[in-house]
Formats: C-alpha cells, structure tokens, sequence
C-alpha cells in the first residue's frame, strides 16, 4: 500500500489518497471509487480469515486508514449537507448510541468468547456494523476536537506503558492507583 504513493510526501497525509477527497460535493466522486477499492480489498483479505472467525489467526486489513476513513465521512456528510448537525456534543450521543447498540448485541448472552463461537453470520455482521458505526463517529468526533487520533494513540499507549510496567504488573488486573509501591 505504501509503495503505491511513494511518490508522494510520505509525512502529508493528505496525500495518502491518489486524488485528495475534497470537501465540497464532488458528482463523479472520487469517494466511490475508493470506497469499491477498499471494499473489494477487504473482501479479498477478509475470504480468509471468515474460513475461520473462530480461530486464533487474525489482522486487521492495512486499509482504510483511519485519516481514509475521516475522508470517506467528510465527503458522506459533506453531500448531505449534514455537517450543520455533526458538531461534537452531537457526535458523542451519536457515538454513544452506538456503543449502546453494540452492548444490545451482547446482552443476555452470558459470558462470549473470543471469536464468538456459535454466533450466527448474520449476528457477525451486525456486530461489525455497529462497532463500524462507533469507528465512524469515534474518528469524526477526533475530527472536530482536532484531535490526530492515529498519533493521539500511540502517546496514550507509551502513557499506558509507563504506567503499568510490564515487569511490576504482569499476570494482575489492579488499577494502577492499587500498587503501593
Ligand atoms: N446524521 C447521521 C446519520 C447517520 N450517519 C451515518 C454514520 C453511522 O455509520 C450511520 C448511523 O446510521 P443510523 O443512525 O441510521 O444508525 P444505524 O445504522 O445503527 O441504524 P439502526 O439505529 O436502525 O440500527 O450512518 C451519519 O453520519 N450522520
């Protein structure tokens, strides 16, 4: 995926796209055809890994990026003219909602495995709508807080490490205001 635009500005990410998604309405919108592209990877990578939901092996595709992803959003919201609602507050009760929706798949349920053994495809589907769901309006809330969640990520999980050093608290749950010394 790299290689593919590595004639350009690696450090731009605007530049991560062949053909910067702009956000005015665009009609013969470059956004469908990134989004079949990444579709039709998807569904290439994920024949694979659906042979066996349950097994142990599993990636994430490479893309959509999450800045893709952003992109894919604004030019959504952009051709509806919904930007007007999607300031954040909106966006947190939207992402909110979502979560809740994915809770809803799980209630009653007792306590679910890793890989959800004995769920119906149509129960994995949903599951993956929902949790597409809060990723959308995870990534747009990031957005307009003007936070760079990628980035965003990789410093709270250097905190996270420094806070629970592997060697103190390998194998324990405790939160780590538990640890006295
Ligand atoms: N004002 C809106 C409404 C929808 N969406 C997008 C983002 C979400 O990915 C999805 C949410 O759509 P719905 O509110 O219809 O929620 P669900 O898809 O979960 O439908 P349902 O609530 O029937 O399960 O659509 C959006 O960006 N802005």
């Amino acid at each position: 995926f790299l290689e593919k635009f590595s004639h350009l500005n690696p450090i731009d990410t605007r530049t991560v796209l062949p053909e910067p998604i702009n956000t005015h309405v665009n009609p013969a919108s470059s956004l469908v055809m990134h989004f079949h592209h990444f579709r039709r990877t998807a569904q290439q990578n994920g024949t694979a890994r659906r042979s066996d939901p349950e097994g142990g092996q599993f990636s994430f595709s490479a893309e959509p990026s999450l800045e893709q992803i952003r992109r894919l959003q604004a030019e959504f919201t952009e051709e509806r003219d919904w930007s007007q609602f999607h300031q954040p507050r909106n966006l947190l009760m939207a992402l909110v909602g979502e979560v809740g929706e994915v809770a809803e798949l799980f209630q009653w349920r007792g306590e679910v495995s890793e890989g959800l053994p004995g769920w119906s495809d149509s129960d994995r589907e949903k599951v993956a709508q929902e949790l597409s769901d809060v990723c959308i309006y995870l990534v747009e809330l990031a957005e307009k807080c003007r936070v760079d969640l990628p980035q965003a990520v990789l410093r709270k999980m250097e905190l996270n490490r420094r806070k629970y050093p592997a060697s103190k608290v390998h194998g324990s749950a405790k939160k780590y205001t538990e640890y006295t010394d």
